[in-house]
């Protein structure tokens, strides 16, 4: 589980994250979601490490990111999985290759293990015959499959996903949700996801954090929303749909 306790971020022309405190819970898909300019990117960032916040805690299963020590930080980021909108993937390597990278650069594993575990895993996200070919030759959502594949292969404890549903059709983002969350139930992690979309929020909103103007505004599950008051659902989504 990651807990954020009293999170404050300011610039110097404006404060962004106004005293924030939410929990994001183990083998759950947890979603960040709010209007553009809520702050989501700020509190995801600095949740990750990115951004220093200007006060406040960040505690992952107890331990608190912001008191860490370089050698502590590093440790941590080795338990991240990363999913960044618009994939990122590497056009010049094969999709095959974009698995190995992570662990070619941070696993002490054979070559053999590698492509075996690689291989695992384009397997699980239905990409094995593909393998071969490169981004520029495969779809968005086979893009976003490869770029899932390969920010699971550190096996990660928690799972951050910026946007995962940006730029592809309303099926291709539903077969990509129940992707990631199927993977969040599987292994075990914490997933912590960025979106606007309302479909999301629907189909796997296990646990939500709903910001507004760098406040918390609502905490809590899917069905709280639909079983909800109408006035929630209605609030909820005018502000996503905005
Ligand atoms: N480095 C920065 N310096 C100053 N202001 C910043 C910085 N980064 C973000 N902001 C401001 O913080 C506010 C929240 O931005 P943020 O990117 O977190 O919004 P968001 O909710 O993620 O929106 P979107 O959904 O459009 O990505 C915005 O007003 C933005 O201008």
């Amino acid at each position: 589980m990651i807990e954020v306790k009293n999170l404050i971020k300011s610039f110097p022309d404006k404060d962004v994250l106004k005293n924030i405190s939410a929990k994001f819970e183990t083998a759950k898909a947890n979603l960040i979601i709010g209007r553009s300019g809520a702050g989501k990117t700020v509190l995801l960032k600095c949740m990750i490490g990115l951004m220093q916040p200007t006060s406040g805690s960040i505690l992952y299963d107890g331990r608190d990111l912001t008191k860490m020590s370089k050698h502590e930080l590093l440790q941590l980021r080795s338990e991240l999985g990363m999913l960044f909108q618009g994939s990122a993937l590497f056009d010049s390597m094969s999709v095959l290759e974009n698995v190995l990278f992570p662990m070619d650069m941070f696993s002490n594993a054979s070559k053999a293990e590698r492509i075996d575990k690689a291989e695992g895993l384009l397997e699980r996200v239905g990409l094995i015959d593909a393998k071969k070919k490169f981004p520029s030759e495969i779809s968005g959502g086979m893009m976003k499959r490869a770029a899932i594949a390969r920010a699971l292969a550190l096996d990660p404890k928690y799972l951050f996903c910026d946007e995962p549903n940006s730029g592809l059709d309303p099926k291709t983002s539903l077969t990509i949700d129940e992707l990631i969350y199927g993977l969040t139930k599987e292994l075990g992690i914490t997933t912590v996801i960025n979106t606007h979309d309302m479909n999301s929020v629907r189909n796997i909103g296990d646990h939500i954090i709903f910001i507004r103007k760098g406040i918390k505004e609502w905490e809590g599950t899917n069905k709280e929303i639909s079983e909800g008051p109408e006035t929630l659902q209605h609030f909820i989504n005018a502000t996503l749909n905005l």
